[in-house]
């Protein structure tokens, strides 16, 4: 049986005036996007974590860090892909990733299939191992008083 892995990753990002908001890399209409030096996209940030986190690589800001003006307005799913690519040179297959966008507004459900189907391809993944959730908490707390939106992911990786 070949090895596997588990890993877990956690992102919060700050809602603010005057910036998209990007979620698995989809904008969606909202009064609000979210702070960052790339695209500040947290959903996808926690997946990369995630990945990075089974394969014992650290994490997001190791490798792409916010004080590189490469990374600058980055579109999230170049990281993304990028993860995959360093996993895969070192024999790893993502196997399945859950995620939980913890997001008292906007309501994210309508969004969801669109930023399952490009983070499936991101992954290179079928759509019965990638799955994406949406929770408020209740108006409790930063998230619930919107002024963030934070994601918790979780995958298995297993080796060639
Ligand atoms: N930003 C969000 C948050 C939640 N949803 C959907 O609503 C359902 C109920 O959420 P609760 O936090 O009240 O349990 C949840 O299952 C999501 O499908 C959403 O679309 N957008
Ligand atoms: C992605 C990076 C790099 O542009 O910037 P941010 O958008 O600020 O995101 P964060 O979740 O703080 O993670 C790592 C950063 O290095």
């Amino acid at each position: 049986m070949s090895e596997l892995r588990i890993g877990h990753g956690f992102d919060v990002h700050a809602l603010v005036a005057e910036r998209p908001l990007i979620l698995g890399g989809v904008r969606i209409p909202f009064a609000l996007g979210l702070a960052g030096h790339s695209d500040a996209d947290v959903l996808i940030h926690a997946i990369c974590d995630a990945l990075l986190g089974a394969a014992a690589l650290g994490d997001i800001g190791r490798h792409f860090p916010d004080s590189d003006a490469r990374f600058a307005g980055v579109d999230s799913r170049i990281l993304l892909r990028h993860c995959r690519e360093l996993l895969a040179e070192r024999g790893w297959q993502p196997i399945n990733v859950d995620a939980t966008v913890v997001c008292q507004r906007p309501r994210l459900a309508e969004h969801i299939p669109s930023m399952r189907r490009n983070l499936c391809d991101d992954l290179q993944l079928g759509e019965d191992r990638l799955n994406i959730k949406a929770t408020t908490t209740e108006h409790l707390g930063y998230t619930g008083r919107g002024e963030g939106i934070a994601t918790h992911a979780v995958c298995l990786i297993a080796h060639d």
